[in-house]
């Protein structure tokens, strides 16, 4: 293993980008299947596996909200989470902020206390078996309407200790931040954060609706932001997050190789970029595979990687005296 590997496995991280429902591997897609009677579209999971060869972000929803469907009983959004859980211990991840997609669930009529209840338990696990601490982000669709997602936040409210953020997710292109900006403000109200998915594919007019209208305290994604160097400047005065999934942009083909992807440029611009793996059962890699394939792809260099996870911790919803200790983890483990 070179070095760069090494320290890459090493280095304690946060992930802040990671669609529960992305952590469905097909084994346990099929398996969840049987368990529910459920149809899918594949007889087995090499089968799925084939399947996840996608032309662009819609191509992938359509099949990421067919895989949700074997997500039935509490004891699924358990044994979903708790997986993905296990596999970040395995990256060394300490601290994971978890996106759910209630409308994903509510909207084929499985009841949203039903996945809290599963998500929140794996959680509680977790901390205990692993110390990895979490933060829970509930995401609006944004091709959904309006009145759905106040729909959404008004089945939070008895959440309200346990959920940190409101999210922006699903199809970009021609849903605007702007559509959701009552909710959002609501939301604000209720003492939540506010994240957003903002040009992944959409353009860099939607990150900056995201921060003006929406108020959010970070961005997912943001490729599309170097488009325009005066919001980039803007990002990089206000330290803002932006959390990157290297491996989703190649696969939906934000970029078309890894080569050519932004990673780098951010770095060196001075944006305070993160790596994250969004949905890795479908496209190729937890969020180590993400630092590995963009360090090669790029060539980051060890102080890029390290500055990328201590990134990962002062872009968290943490406290600033759990961020130092973590930031003091990672100067250790560097050496
Ligand atoms: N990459 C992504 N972009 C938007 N919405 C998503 N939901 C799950 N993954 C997503
Ligand atoms: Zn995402």
């Amino acid at each position: 293993m070179s070095d760069l590997h090494a320290l890459i496995e090493r280095l304690p991280k946060a992930e802040l980008h990671l669609h529960l429902e992305g952590t469905l591997e097909p084994e346990m897609m099929v398996a969840l299947a049987e368990r529910n009677g459920v149809d899918i579209p594949y007889a087995s999971a090499q089968e799925a596996r084939k399947a996840y060869d996608f032309s662009d972000l819609q191509d992938f929803l359509d099949l990421y909200y067919v895989g949700m469907k074997v997500l039935v009983t509490e004891r699924d959004f358990h044994d979903l989470t708790l997986a993905y859980f296990e596999r970040a211990h395995a990256d060394n991840v300490r601290h994971a902020e978890i996106f759910l997609d209630p409308q994903g669930h509510t909207e084929r009529g499985i009841d949203f206390d039903v996945c809290m209840r599963g998500v929140l338990s794996a959680c509680e696990e977790t901390e205990e078996r692993f110390a990895i601490t979490s933060k829970l982000i509930l995401c609006f669709l944004r091709d959904l309407s309006e009145e759905k997602a106040f729909e959404t936040l008004e089945a939070c409210k008895p959440w309200l200790d346990r959920i940190e953020a409101v999210g922006l997710a699903s199809a970009e292109k021609g849903n605007p931040p702007s559509k959701f900006a009552r909710v959002f403000q609501a939301a604000a109200d209720l003492g939540l954060k506010r994240v957003a998915h903002a040009g992944e594919e959409g353009p860099a007019e939607y990150v900056e609706e995201a921060l003006d209208v929406l108020k959010v305290d970070r961005i997912d994604h943001g490729n599309r932001a170097l488009d325009d160097m005066a919001l980039v400047r803007r990002l990089k005065a206000t330290a803002m997050t932006l959390t990157v999934c290297p491996l989703s942009n190649l696969a939906l083909k934000g970029v078309a190789r890894l080569e050519d992807h932004p990673i780098r440029t951010m770095l060196d611009l001075g944006l305070r970029a993160t790596v994250n793996s969004d949905d890795p059962a479908y496209f190729g890699g937890y969020v180590n595979e993400n630092y590995r394939r963009a360090a090669d792809a790029v060539g980051l260099t060890r102080e890029d990687v390290i500055q990328l996870a201590k990134n990962s911790f002062l872009g968290s919803f943490l406290g600033e005296e759990e961020i130092y200790a973590h930031l003091a983890e990672i100067d250790a483990a560097a050496g």
